[in-house]
């Protein structure tokens, strides 16, 4: 089994006892967390395959008055993301991977640079920030230029995520931070 599918198998199998304190530490990290203080525009993902449950955060983003914003497939350049608006009124529908999204509408779409925080899906990651994900490139693309936009990606994962070394590949963003647990 490669890297991807064993890590895969192990976050879906994760003990839900283990699972649950490390959701709870992530949480805590979360809340105490001064640039998510600060944010506004804050992109997260609806999580699916045994990622870290994000809705707990959501919940907290909007009780915080935060702007929320989900990933959505972009309905011509496949191999893109575009960022819209999620709010409780939100209507939701399954994407190509089973995932669930915000209907698209222009109106709710953000533009990439005004994003603050980009809470950022991985399968797994090293100590030095390189992540793995699902294989898409779509994080990869869009975190290409980050630097200059002045947003800051944080990894969500669980610690049975982490492995020794990402073999990291040219076009690989390193995350500066993960929040694990
Ligand atoms: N929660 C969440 N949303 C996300 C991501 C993510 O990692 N997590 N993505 C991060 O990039 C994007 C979706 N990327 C994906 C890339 C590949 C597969 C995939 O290979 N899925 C199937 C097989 C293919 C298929 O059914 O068509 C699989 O589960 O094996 C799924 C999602 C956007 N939304
Ligand atoms: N910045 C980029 N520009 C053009 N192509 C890219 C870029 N980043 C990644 N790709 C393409 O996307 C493909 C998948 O990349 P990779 O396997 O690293 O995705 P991933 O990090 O696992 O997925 P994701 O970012 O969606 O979670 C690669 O084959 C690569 O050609």
């Amino acid at each position: 089994m490669n890297i991807r599918q064993n890590i895969r198998q192990k976050r879906r199998q994760l003990p839900l006892a283990e699972r649950i304190n490390a959701q709870h530490a992530i949480y805590q990290r979360i809340i105490q967390h001064q640039g998510i203080k600060l944010a506004k525009n804050i992109a997260i993902f609806l999580s699916f395959d045994g990622e870290v449950e994000t809705k707990p955060i959501i919940e907290y983003l909007w009780q915080q008055n935060k702007s929320v914003y989900l990933p959505v497939i972009h309905p011509f350049v496949s191999t893109h993301l575009l960022f819209l608006k999620y709010t409780p009124q939100t209507s939701l529908i399954k994407n190509k991977f089973n995932i669930l999204q915000p209907a698209l509408n222009v109106l709710n779409v953000l533009p990439y640079q005004k994003l603050d925080i980009i809470f950022t899906p991985l399968v797994a990651f090293d100590e030095r920030g390189y992540r793995m994900g699902m294989g898409g490139g779509f994080y990869d693309r869009m975190l290409a230029n980050y630097q200059n936009q002045q947003i800051l990606p944080i990894g969500l994962a669980f610690a049975c995520q982490k492995v020794s070394h990402i073999d990291n590949q040219p076009w690989d963003i390193k995350l500066p931070e993960i929040i694990y647990a």
